[in-house]
């Protein structure tokens, strides 16, 4: 299909300006983070920068579809009950006002907030309990939460789903470098935009750059097709709670990868591993009773089969996105085609 004819250039154009917006908010507080710990200066349980920037991602996020698209609804993982009585309610305004002024050139598209009451509404657009009929957007407006207050890896992620099924996918990602050579190793520019359509392909380009670019002046991506276990490269969770760094030892070690793995909160993984920079994702349950939320995998999802690859839970079976706010499965795994059989069944001999 055509990169600029398909049926969902409007709905690209869109979720690209809003995470465009987001993505500049959220790193300006992901910078003022990085400050306050150089300086010793954030206590260690201050959740207030994630607060604010979970509150007002949406809030930019669900304002832009619904004036572009009021008929749809939205999977938001944020609600304003919790911002009720904030102390934190001044600090997303004046965030929003700056950001808005910063991208002025926006407010055509995606309009703008003017009050707390607008911003409150939009938040809770996100209220909607999704479903295997129609159409719905899925939205984290901080993936990463952990990584986000560590200065490390977060993404504003947005996906379009249609009866269950994700067709569309944009990934901002503020703080990833270009090129990820390994934990320590890497290069280029620093804040990614990563952006997948159904039938067209997946792209990348710079984040903080003005505006929507077309997709064909981005840069097309797709995964490597290796299945040599000495050149495969891991892509895992930091997080030990998140996922199971154990069971994904013992799975590497099953397919001789001696490689270490890169290891990456939020969604930036599902974008390191559609654009050929690693070739496995392994999410293994550190729980029987978790369910994954749609909008931590939806966006990862489309990237991923777009550029070549294939994602199924622990039994290898696709992820399903019509169920519900959650995944009714177990587990991520994504892999490049030629590898995805293998690694599922190493996942099987070692659970
Ligand atoms: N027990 C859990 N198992 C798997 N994922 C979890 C668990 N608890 C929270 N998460 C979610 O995992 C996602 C990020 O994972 P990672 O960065 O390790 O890949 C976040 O969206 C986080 O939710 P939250 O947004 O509430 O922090
Ligand atoms: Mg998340
Ligand atoms: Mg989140
Ligand atoms: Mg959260």
């Amino acid at each position: 299909m055509a990169t600029s004819t398909h049926p969902y250039a409007k709905e690209l154009e869109i979720a690209t300006l809003a995470v465009k917006r987001a993505s500049i908010l959220t790193k300006k507080l992901s910078d003022s983070i990085v400050t306050l710990q150089q300086s010793g200066t954030l206590t260690k349980d201050d959740k207030s920068p994630v607060t604010v920037g979970d509150f007002a991602s949406q809030a930019i996020v669900n304002h832009a579809i619904k004036l572009n698209f009021p008929n749809d609804e939205i999977v938001g993982e944020e609600d304003s009950q919790d911002l009720q009585d904030s102390p934190l309610t001044s600090q997303i305004l004046d965030l929003i006002n700056q950001v808005q002024q910063e991208t002025s050139e926006y407010d055509d598209k995606i309009g703008k907030l003017s009050n707390l009451k607008e911003i409150t509404t939009s938040i809770d657009f996100g209220d909607s309990q999704g479903g295997s009929t129609g159409r719905f957007w899925a939205l984290d407006p901080i993936d990463g939460t952990k990584g986000f207050l560590r200065g490390d890896q977060f993404a504003v992620c947005l996906a379009l789903i249609e009866n269950g099924k994700v067709v569309l996918g944009v990934i901002g990602c503020p703080n990833l470098p270009q090129i990820i050579h390994s934990n320590d190793k890497h290069e280029g520019i620093v804040g990614g935009l990563y952006s997948a359509v159904k039938g067209v392909g997946s792209y990348y380009s710079a984040l903080f750059t003005k505006g929507f670019t077309p997709l064909d002046q981005q840069q097309k991506i797709s995964m490597k097709s290796t299945s040599n276990p000495s050149e495969l490269k891991v892509v895992e969770g930091v997080e030990k709670g998140h996922s199971s760094h154990s069971t994904q030892a013992q799975i590497k070690q099953i397919l001789g990868i001696t490689t270490p793995a890169i290891n990456l909160d939020s969604q930036v993984k599902y974008c390191v591993l559609a654009s050929g920079q690693s070739d496995i994702y392994l999410r293994l349950p550190v729980s029987d009773t978790y369910r994954e939320k749609i909008w931590d995998h939806a966006a990862g999802n489309i990237l991923i089969y777009e550029s070549g690859g294939q994602v199924g839970d622990i039994e290898g079976n696709p992820l399903n996105f019509g169920t519900g706010r959650t995944l009714q499965s177990k587990g991520v795994i994504a892999g490049n085609k030629q590898v995805f059989d293998s690694v599922i069944k190493a996942v099987q001999q070692v659970l």
